[in-house]
């Protein structure tokens, strides 16, 4: 059996309603396992209850009800060692500015209670490409230092698991690679990465499996792949020859998307067509096709599919 990284059960949080507001129920009975060696996605639309199940997971948000295990550790009965297990790179970027990065990477294994013996400062400096900027106040330091040296915090303990909280929002592409490229190679020595992002791309292309929240429910979770794989519909597009007539009889279901380079879309569900019956029709409406290409659902369609059809609670 696999062991799990994150063992969560029934995971409640209601936040108190301020100023006359209801109370919000922002996690409503989360049941999930993420397992150990993983990248793992969280992904969900603004609001869907991320953050607040990140900072359970942190320690930062005290939960309602519920079991959280981590690396085996329970919260509520060993704090100190689940707390211990885990790293989190937050979203915001608020640090103290006189502290220089060396400093700040101290102070946080002060914290974690990282004795000076075993403190890996250079060499989480260096990872994170600050080593020339380790005396230098973090006022100085660029945005993207600043998120740098947010990872070097999370790390500063050695963590079983590394959870980034929307790592790469906003940041350039040379900091984007640089991120994932620590990220993969913190992977490939045994840590558990978990991350939320809003970019599905990189969620494909770097996640094994993928927990989609809404609404404070988990909606689905499955490998990656499959997830991509579950989605039925296909888009076939095709380049005619000459303008394409106005008018093309298309067996029922099937839906033309006149698209602004001139090509024919055709959206269909691969479970109830085949392109073979599309080409069949297109070629009957006289039409001449000068190139084929067919198109498969990406991460996005699945959010999409899964997080719009159901209204708010
Ligand atoms: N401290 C709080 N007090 C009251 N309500 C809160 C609090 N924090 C979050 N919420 C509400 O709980 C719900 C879930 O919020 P959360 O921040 O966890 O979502 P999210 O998925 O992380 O969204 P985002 O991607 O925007 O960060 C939202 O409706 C939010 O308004």
């Amino acid at each position: 059996m696999t062991e799990q990284a994150i063992e969560i059960e029934g995971l409640r949080k209601t936040y108190a309603g301020e100023k006359g507001e209801p109370p919000k129920e922002a996690l409503k009975g989360i049941d999930l396992t993420i397992p150990q060696g993983s990248i793992f996605g969280l992904l969900g639309p603004n609001g869907a209850g991320k953050s607040t199940l990140i900072n359970i997971l942190a320690g930062l948000v005290l939960k309602t009800s519920g079991r959280v295990k981590i690396w085996g550790f329970d919260q509520d009965v060993n704090p100190r060692m689940s707390r211990a297990s885990i790293g989190v790179m937050p979203q915001e970027l608020n640090m103290d500015p006189f502290f220089t990065p060396r400093g700040a990477l101290d102070v946080q294994a002060g914290l974690y209670g990282v004795p000076k013996s075993q403190r890996r400062t250079d060499e989480i400096l260096r990872m994170i490409g600050l080593e020339d900027k380790a005396e230098a106040y973090a006022r100085s330091l660029s945005g993207g230092m600043r998120r740098r040296l947010l990872l070097g915090k999370a790390l500063v303990h050695n963590p079983r698991i590394l959870v980034l909280d929307e790592p790469t929002a906003g940041v350039d592409i040379e900091l984007r690679q640089m991120l994932w490229q620590n990220v993969r190679k913190l992977n490939a020595q045994g840590m558990t990465i978990i991350l939320t992002t809003h970019y599905l791309e990189e969620a494909e292309q770097m996640c094994d499996e993928i927990a989609i929240i809404n609404h404070g429910e988990v909606v689905i979770r499955d490998e990656t792949k499959k997830l991509v794989a579950r989605m039925d519909a296909k888009t076939l597009v095709l380049q005619p020859e000459s303008p394409a007539p106005a008018d093309i009889p298309l067996p029922q279901g099937v839906e033309l998307d006149r698209r602004a380079d001139g090509t024919l879309a055709f959206g269909y569900s691969r479970t109830r067509h085949s392109p073979g019956e599309i080409l069949e029709a297109v070629r009957d409406a006289g039409i001449r096709i000068r190139d084929v290409n067919t198109e498969e659902p990406n991460l996005e369609d699945v959010f999409l599919d899964l997080t719009r059809a159901k209204p708010a609670a």
